[in-house]
């Protein structure tokens, strides 16, 4: 599967796609043939256009959360345009690979985790799209889709990965690392894997009646954990770009294998939500 979009951008010719690919470091494409959108929302442009192909007869959407450069920060990624750029194009399921950290010696650097729950630990990032109008208060106690999680464990499994298949994502603020006592504290309270992006992303697509599934890629052991001088980036972008291939073919593999029609408990519609802006 490779990587180069081919297609120039054109304006608001929005081709359909049922699932969407949110690619985080390292990850900055998916798919060959694939037709470049520019899609506009109330929010801002999302990250970068969004790219939609086909594999195995599934349409698939694609933005690389943090640019194709690189040039957004975990706290300064568009997310809610990312998502509602999804959403308008018909997305309902997302799959948001990530490179994460590790909080516990039992997930070494390699590791596919694939987290059941959340802790936030950010600060000041615009986290809903209802924020006007009516008060809405979405449900939350299981921040990922089931279905999702199901499907992800078993490709990964069958691909032969070393395996988390559930684990708890603590989001920090960024974009610095921890220091070794928070990392220490993260992980005294059962946290396995930390980041900097899993929030708001989850909560803004179960706003959106989005299901959401999160692939984490351990690309290092945290300042509370490695006996070194702590995390670096570099070790981080080094880790992933080894990593690359075999994630996207997982990624692949899961579109493959995901229920075409829903049968998770998410919620699956907005009526009733009263979205203060329209989709379109
Ligand atoms: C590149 S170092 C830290 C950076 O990597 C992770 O990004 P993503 O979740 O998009 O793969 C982490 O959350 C930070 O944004
Ligand atoms: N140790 C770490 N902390 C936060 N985000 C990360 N992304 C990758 N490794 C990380």
């Amino acid at each position: 599967m490779s990587t180069q979009p081919s297609a120039s951008a054109q304006p608001s010719a929005a081709p359909a796609a049922e699932i969407g690919v949110i690619g985080g470091s390292g990850f900055y494409s998916f798919l060959d043939d694939v037709e470049e959108v520019r899609v506009d929302t109330p929010y801002g442009p999302p990250s970068d256009p969004v790219t939609v192909g086909e594999l195995a007869g599934r349409r698939v959407a694609f933005v690389p959360r943090h640019g194709r450069d690189h040039r957004f920060p975990p706290h300064k990624i568009p997310y809610r345009a990312n998502l509602w750029a999804l959403r308008s194009l018909g997305v309902r399921q997302v799959l948001a690979p990530s490179a994460v950290g590790s909080l516990t010696p039992d997930l070494g650097v390699g590791t596919l985790a694939v987290p059941d729950q959340l802790v936030d630990r950010t600060s000041g990032r615009e986290q809903t799209y209802y924020d006007e109008g009516a008060a809405i208060h979405v449900s939350f106690a299981d921040p990922y889709c089931p279905a999702g999680r199901r499907t992800a464990v078993e490709s990964a499994r069958a691909a032969g990965w070393d395996l988390a298949d559930r684990g708890t994502l603590v989001v920090i603020e960024g974009p610095r690392f921890s220091t070794r006592a928070e990392s220490q504290w993260f992980a005294s309270q059962g946290w396995t894997l930390i980041g900097m992006t899993g929030h708001p992303e989850a909560v803004l697509a179960r706003e959106l009646a989005l299901c959401y599934t999160s692939l984490c890629l351990v690309t290092d052991l945290d300042a509370g954990i490695e006996e070194g001088e702590g995390v670096t980036m570099e070790e981080v972008f080094r880790v992933f770009g080894e990593n690359i291939g075999r994630l996207r073919d997982l990624v692949g593999d899961v579109i493959r294998a995901l229920p075409a029609e829903r049968d998770c408990p998410c919620p699956n519609t907005l009526d009733g939500m009263k979205l203060p802006l329209e989709l379109p």
